[in-house]
């Protein structure tokens, strides 16, 4: 949360039990479902540490075992309702993979979203399962590039470089130049304006989000969730 949290590496494990950070019914508010009725799986702590993260991952001591995590996701989702999120923090960063394979074999779909930065073994590759990368560093996982379905940037006022409108400053060491990763040619690249908890502020950064968009052929995203008020 805002570059207060404390950078974690990622955890070996079997993944039969998970740091979980809150499990939660809503719309999904960004991306390429957004809209789209969603249990949101946040899972806790987190590799990054990006001055602008809006979300706390670190408060929670829940380590629900698996069955217990899935008989939660159970209760929280209505009929009307296949799309899990994985988010967190880092959702990566522990081993995920049996949750996953879990939700796949109950006929529902997932959606990660990820940093890009970590891969595990194991992962399957199911066309129900659906990742969505928000790079936040120069390099990417190289075994999870293949795998991205939508690089989501997050965009702020005069912080795009010119030739691609793709973000041109560090987001873990404030005010620091940095070219974050580039998605592979015809790659989709969705982008969404940084919420820097300021009006006037996320107001520019909608519009030069709005910009780039228009420039360069991105497709926008607005955190829905925020305008509508919800989780
Ligand atoms: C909290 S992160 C968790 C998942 C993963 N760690 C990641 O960064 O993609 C979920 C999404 O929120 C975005 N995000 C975080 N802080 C934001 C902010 N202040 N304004 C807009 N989007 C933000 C991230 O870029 C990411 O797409
Ligand atoms: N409604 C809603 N949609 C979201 N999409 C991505 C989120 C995230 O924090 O990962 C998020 C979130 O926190 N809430
Ligand atoms: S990688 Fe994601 S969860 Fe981690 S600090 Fe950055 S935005 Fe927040
Ligand atoms: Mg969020």
């Amino acid at each position: 949360m805002r570059g207060a949290n404390p950078v974690r590496p990622q955890e070996g494990g079997d993944g039969q039990s998970l740091w979980i950070q809150e499990v939660f019914y809503t719309l999904q508010g960004e991306g390429p479902f957004v809209g789209e009725p969603s249990v949101f799986v946040r899972t806790g702590g987190c590799n990054l540490r990006c001055h602008w993260c809006d979300t706390d991952f670190e408060s929670s001591p829940w380590r629900p075992s698996l069955d217990e995590l899935l008989a939660r996701i159970g209760e929280l989702r209505p009929a009307v309702c296949d799309l899990i999120v994985l988010t967190g923090g880092e959702p990566l960063r522990q081993n995920v993979v049996p949750l996953i394979r879990a939700l796949l074999e109950r006929g529902l779909r997932v959606q990660i979203e990820t940093n890009g930065t970590l891969w595990l073994d194991g992962m399957p590759d199911d066309p129900r399962l659906t990742i969505v990368c928000s790079p936040k560093t120069p390099g990417l996982h190289p075994d999870l590039v293949p795998r991205v379905s939508v690089y989501k940037y997050v965009l702020a006022a005069g912080e795009s470089d010119p030739g691609d409108g793709l973000p041109t400053l560090s987001t873990q060491l404030p005010g620091q130049g940095a070219r974050l990763f580039r998605p592979p040619p015809g790659a989709a690249v969705t982008v969404m304006p940084r919420d820097d908890g300021d009006a006037e502020r996320n107001l520019a950064n909608r519009q030069a989000c709005t910009a780039v968009a228009l420039a360069h052929g991105y497709r926008m995203s607005v955190q829905l969730h925020k305008l509508l008020g919800i989780a």
